[in-house]
């Protein structure tokens, strides 16, 4: 055998673990629970290796041992599971090989918020190093004849070495205490702290005090065990422990199927956001069992946008011997995923029915994401609708059901109007937004980025078409304005027509279209889209991404705004055309401003608006002129062309 070796560990584990050590964590209790799920894990990888390879268990019962030592002041914690080879120590315990770890990584660096994330999303073996001065890892891996000996004072550095002598097989983790966290070598701790916690693990737990061994786990399966004998307390626990959670999930969905599929499921949905929710993978990790053996968390049972939901699902009929490619092309299976994803649906919304409060949780925690599927799940995408809340310019609080939205719709008004964009708060200031305030004619305000795109693909809803307030002709002149004082003259229609042309010869290739507008009410002007193609927040974002159609976009005036009638007015004089073009510019890089663009060219865009006001301060006739550029004179009196 090789000599003991020390080596440091990965940058990113020697960042968490001074976390780990410095922090004046509210809860290192949660320690205990991490390892025992670790060796609990390390049973279940076992059983479920010993499908084909019997031998590897010997026929011995798999169990997880705990044995305090008060007068030592230290704490082991053994299993008899899979263990660990040289490599896997090192891999395994040496670097941080978990999913969303560069997330978790990104995230102590930006925020500064270590204790709140460890707190919140716990994180695994290295908690041990919160309440012991050194940590040593004796395994041997199943079926190997090695033993090896991991030890780490968490500083920076673990050595590796061949162990003298250890479990026969699987893991023996040992603590040495801190000064401050001898509580942990009492039996009595341990056992308050497993029956809180860990009390549903399914392998057994026997803690070794003294003489006495006790069983504190008994290992059943709490999934088997009838509804009625479980608690809430118990569901709670059991979802913290199996999703290593620390918040109270806001919906247990606990049920056995018969039929032509037998099965358990025992799903949870959480209360808060976990931080790898917007992984790129998208993966779930619902664990699949089969007749009480765990075979896989990566068997994907519900589809990507229900990526949140956690728990497990113990099938009866399937084989044991589930292959990769089984996982995948399964009939059963395939039935139950989509059983599954159906049950999950209908008890979201019967939660969203029953007890808004809870579902206005769920929605702020797992919207954007349950509107993925309304993009990519053609066959729900009507329970998904059910199931969606928005904010809108009538119910800027949020929790606005779509259904209450149609209830709601003005006569003549054919649409679903939507407004995309980044920012709750830039959206509601939208200009394109205040013909349809004027008309008291709701918009659903959308900013999730998802929501550029479900909006394109889902076709409508109650037969309505969803139609953004940036795209097209806005068709609100059927709409009887409400707002009267929004009900201005209007420049002539010739007169307009005339200022949109020489708009359009002067901005020439920026805007594909310069026309009248109904959709504004106190602005001047604004961008759209046509009818064909994207809305204007959709090209940007496929823009980005090289990908965009380069549609340019139309230029909308505002007729009843006195600075256009002014503009229009003299456009119709004619002999302007040089004020007319400056105003063109200015006009089309306040409209990009509104949009939270910058103008094309913001060095020629400043120079203009220099100019434009240098002429009005040296106005001779100051008040005469204020009326042609006050942005807010859409009430001061239609006599400002005059
Ligand atoms: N008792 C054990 N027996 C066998 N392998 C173990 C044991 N404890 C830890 N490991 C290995 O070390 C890895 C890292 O453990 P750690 O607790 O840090 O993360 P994790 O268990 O993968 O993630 P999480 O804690 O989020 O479930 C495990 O994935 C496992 O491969």
């Amino acid at each position: 055998m090789s000599q003991a070796e020390t080596r440091a560990f990965e940058a990113d584990v020697a960042r968490l673990l001074h976390l780990m050590v410095h922090s004046v964590y509210s809860s290192p209790d949660v320690f205990l629970r991490e390892l025992i799920s670790n060796a609990a894990d390390a049973c279940e990888k076992l059983r479920q290796m010993a499908l084909t390879d019997p031998g590897l268990t010997g026929g011995d019962t798999l169990a997880i041992e705990i044995v305090p030592d008060p007068d030592a002041g230290r704490l082991t914690i053994s299993d008899n599971g899979v263990g660990m080879t040289r490599d896997e120590l090192i891999d395994h315990l040496g670097t941080m090989a978990r999913s969303g770890t560069e997330k978790f990584r990104q995230a102590l660096e930006e925020k500064d918020q270590g204790k709140a994330l460890i707190g919140q999303f716990g994180v695994g073996f290295y908690s041990a190093f919160m309440v012991a001065t050194e940590v040593s890892v004796v395994s041997r891996a199943a079926g190997s004849s090695e033993t090896w000996r991991w030890t780490s004072d968490g500083s920076g550095e673990f050595t590796i070495a061949p162990a003298e002598e250890g479990p026969e097989r699987g893991t023996r983790v040992e603590l040495t205490l801190r000064d401050d966290h001898k509580e942990y070598a009492q039996a009595a701790t341990i056992e308050r702290l497993v029956r809180h916690h860990s009390a549903h693990v399914p392998v057994p737990i026997k803690l070794l005090a003294g003489e006495e061994t006790r069983e504190l786990v008994d290992g059943t399966a709490l999934w088997a065990k009838p509804k009625s004998e479980i608690s809430d307390e118990e569901y709670t626990e059991f979802y913290r422990f199996t999703a290593g959670a620390f918040d109270d999930p806001a919906l247990t969905v606990h049920a056995r199927v018969e039929g032509r599929q037998e099965y358990t499921c025992l799903l949870f949905v959480p209360s808060m956001q976990p931080f790898d929710l917007f992984d790129p993978d998208r993966k779930g990790r619902i664990k699949l069992y089969v007749r009480r053996v765990f075979i896989t968390d990566d068997a994907q049972l519900l589809p990507p946008y229900l990526r949140f939901v956690r728990g497990l699902v113990d099938s009866e009929d399937l084989p044991l011997n589930l292959s990769r490619e089984m996982l995948q092309t399964n009939p059963t299976l395939t039935q139950m995923k989509s059983a599954l994803a159906r049950r999950v649906l209908t008890e979201m919304r019967k939660l969203a029915d029953t007890d808004e409060e809870t579902y206005a949780k769920v929605w702020d925690a797992f919207g954007a994401v349950l509107k993925e599927g309304i993009y990519e799940d053609a066959e729900r995408r009507d329970e998904l609708f059910a199931l969606t809340r928005f904010r809108s310019t009538t119910h800027p609080e949020g929790g606005r059901k779509l259904a209450r939205y149609v209830e709601d719709m003005k006569p003549n008004q054919t649409a679903i109007y939507y407004a995309v964009g980044d920012d709750q708060a830039r959206l509601a200031a939208s200009p394109h937004l205040e013909g349809f305030k004027a008309r008291d004619v709701e918009v659903l305000l959308l900013s999730d980025p998802v929501d550029a795109f479900w909006v394109r693909t889902a076709l409508g809803f109650e037969g309505k078409p969803f139609k953004s307030v940036t795209q097209g002709s806005a068709d609100l002149e059927q709409i009887p304005v409400t707002d009267k004082r929004h009900v201005p003259d209007s420049a002539k229609a010739s007169d307009i027509a005339t200022l949109s042309a020489l708009i359009k010869d002067t901005l020439g290739e920026r805007v594909s279209e310069v026309k009248t507008s109904t959709r504004l009410a106190t602005s001047p002007a604004c961008l759209v889209a046509s009818d064909f193609g994207y809305d204007l927040q959709l090209e940007k974002i496929v823009g980005r991404q090289g990908q965009g159609l380069g549609a340019k976009p139309i230029l909308e005036l505002n007729p009843s705004h006195p600075l256009i009638k002014t503009l229009s007015a003299r456009a119709a004089t004619g002999g302007a055309a040089d004020t007319i073009g400056d105003a063109a510019w200015l006009l089309l890089g306040v409209a990009q401003i509104m949009d939270g663009d910058v103008p094309s060219d913001p060095a020629e865009f400043a120079d203009k608006l220099v100019s434009a006001m240098s002429a009005y301060v040296k106005s001779p006739a100051l008040p005469d002129h204020a009326d042609s550029i006050a942005v807010e004179g859409a009430d001061s009196g239609g006599d400002a062309a005059s």
